[in-house]
């Protein structure tokens, strides 16, 4: 499985696209992410939008769904079909109705399913989406009353949403589900009021550390460097293999 961040950046980052990540396995792409920085981030990387296989989605916020618009209409009028759209039973709702609607309602298009093949998740099922590749949804914490999900992929890949600091679980993946890379958001200063601090992961063991790599940093980023523990940055266009 490789993956490539097709950015690596905060909600609120200039440097670095959203953090949305693509993810490859024998040839077929999911892209974990649509942020609104989606379809430059992905122009800039010579990768066209119809070359993707399926989207699937974290969370109802616009660095990580803020590029579907663009995604849908490019689909439908240009390559003439529905992109695949995996993503949480609970978030289908909230996606039209809070955040696509406006902009995709029109005649033939009335509600998800008209602009994508939706394919709902449930947290706890191991779904296969394509050869070799399954994912499963975690239900993390974020910001009250807003659901999001971490996904653990082929079992031992843990990638996580936009979430608070959650030792615990971290903990249990790694000793009892045989984790054995962590992707992790991290905020690096300030409060982590909705988001995970670099100070907290500096808290967790270095065994877990050295299997960790950082993400949807800020612009401020290179004056973190040596600073991060046995941790590393991922690096936004860079292929690893994983
Ligand atoms: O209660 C809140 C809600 C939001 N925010 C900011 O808005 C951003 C939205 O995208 P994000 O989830 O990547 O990051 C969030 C934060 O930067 C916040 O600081 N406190
Ligand atoms: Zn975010
Ligand atoms: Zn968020």
């Amino acid at each position: 499985m490789n993956l490539q961040m097709i950015g690596t950046g905060s909600a609120f980052a200039k440097k670095y696209f959203n953090n949305n990540a693509l993810i490859e396995q024998d040839g077929f792409k999911l892209l974990i992410d649509c942020g609104i920085t989606a379809p430059m981030a992905l122009y800039q990387l010579d990768i066209g939008m119809e070359e993707l296989d399926a989207v699937l989605v974290t969370h109802m916020h616009g660095d990580h769904v803020g590029g579907l618009e663009e995604y849908g209409f490019q689909m439908k009028f240009k390559h003439g079909r529905r992109p695949v759209l995996y993503l949480a039973d609970t978030l289908a709702a909230p996606l039209w109705n809070n955040t696509l609607s406006g902009g995709m309602t029109q005649e033939g298009i009335e509600k998800l399913e008209d602009a994508f093949d939706v394919r709902t998740l449930h947290t706890g099922d191991v779904q296969e989406i394509a050869p070799n590749l399954c994912v499963e949804l975690v239900h993390t914490q974020h910001i009250e009353g807003k659901n999001s999900y971490s996904l653990i992929l082929n079992r031992d890949v843990f990638y996580s949403a936009d979430m608070t600091f959650d030792r615990e679980l971290l903990m249990t993946l790694v000793r009892d589900r045989g984790v054995r890379r962590i992707f992790h958001e991290v905020q690096l200063e300030g409060p982590g009021a909705v988001h995970t601090t670099l100070d907290e992961l500096l808290s967790l063991p270095e065994d877990i550390q050295e299997m960790t790599q950082l993400m949807h940093y800020a612009d401020n980023r290179d004056e973190f460097e040596g600073r991060i523990g046995k941790m590393k940055f991922l690096e936004q266009g860079l292929v690893y293999s994983i």
